[in-house]
């Protein structure tokens, strides 16, 4: 997907204000210029920034039903949790990220476009308290058979994990297969043919009933 491919996609969408676009823009900059002092995102990628890193994160919205609250695992510099929040401003969706400089980034963020919907846990995902969220996202941050054990405390019976993933989302899923249960199901991602998302809900260790 190119990057004009990215803005029409979002302006096809119809749930894209002028006020998101706006605050996606003003999210691109504070990236752009925040990427001089930490390594937040591949350079490579700035210049296709909506294509690589905003319909990434948009896209998971159309597979997650309609949540209530959200929760995003190691969201970096704010992807996909961010852009979720950006999009979603009724639904309160925390952040989970350990490291502080993109904690800092994330909290500076959400002050500057107003996000009162989001939430920053400011720590390792292993001592965030137990809560249950409707959807579950993460981006980049484990590979299945680490994140389930890691997060299903996070889940209920009906909650959506919505999990972008490369080209190994086959190969993920096969490797649960003799430990986890749920529907899951692979989804090809928007923005590139290669890439795919892995959706699924639930989800629960085998042998529980
Ligand atoms: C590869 S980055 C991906 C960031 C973002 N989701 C994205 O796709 O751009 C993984 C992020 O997870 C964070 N992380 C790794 N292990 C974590 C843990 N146990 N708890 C919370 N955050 C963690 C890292 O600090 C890092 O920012």
């Amino acid at each position: 997907m190119t990057e004009q491919e990215a803005l029409d996609w979002l302006d096809a969408r119809g749930d894209v204000s002028r006020e998101t676009l706006v605050a996606l823009h003003t999210l691109r900059d504070l990236v752009a210029t925040e990427n001089e002092n930490q390594n937040l995102i591949a350079r490579s990628t700035l210049d296709q920034f909506f294509a690589r890193h905003i319909v990434d994160s948009v896209q998971l919205l159309d597979h997650a039903g309609t949540p209530k609250n959200w929760i995003d695992l190691g969201s970096g510099p704010g992807f996909p949790g961010l852009v979720i929040a950006i999009m979603r401003p009724a639904i309160p969706v925390l952040l989970v990220e350990s490291r502080r400089r993109r904690v800092d980034f994330l909290l500076h963020v959400a002050k500057r476009l107003n996000l009162a919907n989001v939430s920053v846990a400011g720590a390792r995902l292993e001592t965030v308290p137990s809560e249950p969220f409707d959807a579950i996202s993460a981006r980049a941050f484990a590979p299945l058979d680490r994140l389930l054990p890691l997060a299903h405390r996070f889940s209920k019976p009906d909650t959506v994990w919505v999990l972008p993933k490369g080209r190994g989302a086959a190969n993920e899923l096969e490797a649960v297969q003799t430990s986890w249960q749920g529907k899951f199901r692979i989804v090809p991602s928007v923005t590139d043919p290669e890439a795919a998302i892995i959706v699924a809900d639930h989800v629960q260790p085998k042998g529980r009933r």
